[in-house]
């Protein structure tokens, strides 16, 4: 049965959602970096928000991690590239607290707008300050978006129903999205000239990081009014803070901080500027759809290996998974022999589909195979890692989808290319089921898998299977299986035996010595 961990806080949906389904939960919430290391090792699955940080220190300590599932949004809390190499799947629940967190950026332009934590602390004080806040209306002014995605895209068809015209600065906007959502796509000077409020809906990358820098924020309206629920880091803090102070800037409000918790900050005290601890997504219903939706993502890709929302990964639904778990199965068996017979370094690899395979998901097949393929130079590589393990060697990898017809119900082939050419092996499924070997390096053959096997290319003359054999035997080894193939008479000749026995090195040494063979390599599978 899978563990999971859920180590932030989270609905209760989460845990009775896992249980459900059979999985084994934990909820260990405020666990230090270290208490959390200590353990993470027993768990198949980490559930988490904002608060735990799986660096690569804690997922290099999570030997039986698979998936990690953030409920919210933003996985910089995240290290995605030291999970992708561990081999672990990211997910995140991308659209179930956009509505939420595009409210609360609402909610802060209007207490912008109108001084609203000012003016209840000075009612409570007993002030009555009447005549100290004058605000602002929303209506007809500028609202300048920057990213224009989920969350502002909700922002700005709220701000439209408030009379308010919208612009917006997205490289990734293109004009039929930016008509459609009624906005005007700007350039970020021409927003930062125009806007009466600007509000921040990107993630934090390197080409958004202090994206309002002090040298922006100099090119804005004067009395412009900030409003950041993305991310911290996106403005330059000690900037705003001196955009407030000169008056240049009429208010900030800020919901994340680049140092969280913000627990003291240089801005806390200014004149026009309101925070809240990083409440975007802290709304019942934001935090009941996070929470269904991570539950069910892990639970589908723990229990059947379907994958929704993976950043590191391509999609499977969770119906697809068996359908072509067997497709996967065969691809990482022609990927295991390949990367075993072949010993110069791999510089491509190409999977060609044809017959049923064409008409499924290609992605998780290449990924068996590039799996398949590098297990002979890592032990630690599955289908999430080897599209980066491939990168990282400089392995290109091509995918190709045949819609012709074939001799087979379907047909995998894997071509690897090194420096002394290429080569490939293929293979069917009989019964849409059972993996057969079909051809290798050209050579037709009838071939079932097992987990051990004997390779062999030799010369095709009399007696060799018979001195074969007694080799065998006398090394105590039973042959399983026996498949030939060859060229032509005379010619050359494939082997592919399945061994009841480990292979020891000196019968390979000994049936390398035997009249006629060029090669013999024993295969694990
Ligand atoms: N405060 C919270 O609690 C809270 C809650 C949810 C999401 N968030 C954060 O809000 C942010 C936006 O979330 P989303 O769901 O809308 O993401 P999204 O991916 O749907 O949208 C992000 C947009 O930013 C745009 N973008 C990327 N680089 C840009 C650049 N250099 N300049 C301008 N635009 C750029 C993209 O094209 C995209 O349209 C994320 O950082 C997310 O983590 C915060
Ligand atoms: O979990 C939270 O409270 C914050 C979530 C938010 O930052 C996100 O990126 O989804």
């Amino acid at each position: 049965m899978p563990k999971v961990l859920i180590s932030d806080k989270m609905s209760p949906k989460a845990p009775e959602i896992f249980r459900a389904r059979g999985i084994e939960v934990h909820e260990k919430t405020g666990l230090s970096k270290d208490e959390l290391a200590a353990i993470i090792g027993d768990y198949d699955g980490l559930a988490i928000r904002s608060s735990t940080k799986a660096t690569a220190a804690l997922i290099a300590a999570a030997k039986n991690l698979k998936v990690i599932g953030r409920a919210g949004i933003g996985v910089d809390n995240v290290d995605v590239p030291a999970a992708s190499a561990a081999g672990v799947v990211v997910m995140n629940t991308p659209f179930g607290n956009s509505i939420t967190t595009a409210e609360h950026a609402i909610a802060l332009m209007f207490a912008l707008a109108r001084q609203l934590p000012e003016a209840d602390a000075s009612t409570q004080a007993g002030k009555w300050e009447k005549n100290r806040f004058m605000g602002v209306e929303l209506t007809a002014k500028t609202l300048g978006l920057i990213g224009a995605g989920n969350i502002g895209s909700i922002v700005a068809d709220r701000a439209l129903g408030l009379k308010m015209k919208v612009i917006a600065y997205d490289p990734f906007l293109t004009p039929e999205r930016a008509k459609d959502m009624g906005v005007e796509k700007v350039t970020l000077d021409d927003l930062l000239a125009k806007a009466d409020f600007i509000t921040l809906h990107t993630p934090l990358t390197d080409s958004t990081r202090n994206i309002l820098s002090a040298e922006a924020l100099a090119k804005t309206k004067k009395g412009v009014r900030i409003i950041n629920c993305a991310r911290g880091g996106l403005i330059d803090e000690a900037a705003l803070k001196a955009g407030l102070d000169s008056g240049h800037i009429g208010g900030a409000a800020l919901d994340v901080f680049v140092e969280e918790p913000a627990t003291a900050s240089p801005l806390f005290g200014t004149p026009g500027f309101i925070s809240t601890p990083h409440l975007g997504a802290s709304t019942d219903e934001a935090q009941v759809n996070v929470a269904i939706q991570v539950a069910e993502q892990m639970a589908d890709f723990l229990l059947t290996g379907g994958v929704t929302n993976a950043l590191n990964m391509p999609s499977l639904s969770a119906e697809d998974a068996p359908k072509l778990r067997p497709y996967m199965a065969l691809a990482e068996k022609l990927g295991l022999i390949v990367g075993q017979l072949e010993t110069a370094e791999i510089r491509g690899v190409k999977v060609e589909v044809e017959g049923a395979a064409a008409q499924l998901n290609i992605k998780p097949i290449t990924g068996a195979v590039l799996a398949g393929v590098m297990r002979s130079f890592s032990d630690t590589v599955n289908m999430v890692n080897a599209p980066f393990l491939a990168r990282e060697r400089n392995i290109e990898v091509a995918e190709v989808r045949h819609e012709r017809d074939t001799d087979y119900q379907t047909l995998v082939r894997v071509t690897v290319r090194t420096p002394e050419g290429e080569r490939s092996v293929a293979g069917t499924l009989l019964g849409s089921q059972f993996p057969r070997l079909v051809e290798i390096f050209g050579i037709k053959v009838e071939a079932d898998f097992s987990e051990r096997m004997l390779f062999i290319i030799n010369e095709d003359k009399p007696g060799f299977i018979g001195r074969l054999g007694t080799t065998l035997g006398e090394a105590g080894v039973n042959i399983g299986t026996f498949h030939l193939g060859r060229r032509g008479a005379g010619a050359e000749a494939i082997l592919l035996l399945s061994v009841d026995q480990p292979i020891p090195e000196q019968l390979l040494w000994n049936v390398c010595r035997l009249p006629g063979v060029k090669t013999v390599k024993a295969l694990k599978l």
